[in-house]
């Protein structure tokens, strides 16, 4: 695995279709290595484009615009991505969902590598659903065994759409804290609809805003996260909720 990088993205543009009016514009984010970046903005704004596209999965629009790395290295290879829909495989039990990976590299899944697979079913407590079927499970379960295999992949990069949403309250505090732990050395890129959850995990925050949209950064706490309630989150909490409710009028 290589070290974690930072990503930039420059006076971007994004469109889907030729003549179709622009979803993004204008568009500059800044993605640090060992830190979480968290991208907050109304349903429809283009936060799961920007994902797409820095996963190489953008192949359906018309991007223009920068993405530089500062190793100056391509993305290609060093990204895990987490989906909004979990894309597990109905024929694979769980434990071989979490594996796949190594299948999709052409390389042998030893005993090694399934023991830990098992070990971070462990950790998002899924460890007696391993040789479950995706279909028996429930949606925070699914939940669960994406992140376990998002984590599996051990990528520098990881890039996560929503990946606590279907979870109960103790769940998500609980996989928000074990993701923070086990992402410490990654670049990750969390997009969110909660603002709790993103000052409770993100080093730096930005709210897409507009039609077409860019991303404007909230200042950066001086707490470190994973944080805790207290005044100055509960005000940038209410901040990104007003820059979100003046996005919406
Ligand atoms: N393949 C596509 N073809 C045409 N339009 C698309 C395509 N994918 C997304 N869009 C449009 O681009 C815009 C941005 O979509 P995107 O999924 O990036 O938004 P989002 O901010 O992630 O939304 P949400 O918070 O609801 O997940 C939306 O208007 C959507 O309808």
């Amino acid at each position: 695995m290589t070290d974690a990088f930072a990503i930039k993205i420059q006076h971007a543009r994004l469109a889907y279709g030729h003549t179709s009016e622009p979803v993004l514009q204008d568009l500059s984010l800044t993605f640090r290595a060992n830190q979480w970046t968290c991208l907050l903005g109304r349903s429809g704004c283009g936060k799961t484009s920007v994902l797409r596209k820095l996963a190489g999965l953008l192949e359906d629009a018309h991007w223009r615009g920068d993405i530089l790395t500062c190793d100056g290295q391509p993305l290609a290879g060093r990204i895990a991505y987490m989906a909004q829909q979990d894309l597990l495989l109905p024929w694979l039990s769980v434990l071989d969902n979490v594996c796949v990976g190594y299948r999709l590299k052409g390389q042998p899944v030893t005993e090694a590598i399934r023991q830990q697979g098992l070990r971070l079913l462990e950790q998002v407590d899924m460890a007696d659903k391993a040789q479950a079927l995706p279909q028996t499970l429930s949606g925070g379960m699914r939940q669960r065994a994406a992140l376990a295999r998002t984590l599996m992949q051990d990528q520098p990069v990881v890039l996560m759409d929503e990946p606590f949403s279907a979870l109960d309250a103790v769940t998500r505090h609980k996989l928000q804290t074990l993701s923070f732990e086990l992402l410490k050395n990654k670049t990750v890129v969390l997009v969110t609809h909660d603002p709790q959850e993103a000052v409770r995990l993100g080093h730096q925050l930005y709210v897409f805003e507009g039609n077409p949209a860019s991303a404007r950064p909230l200042p950066a706490l001086s707490s470190q996260p994973p944080r805790r309630l207290d005044p100055d989150t509960a005000q940038l909490q209410e901040q990104i909720l007003e820059r979100l409710e003046d996005d919406h009028a």
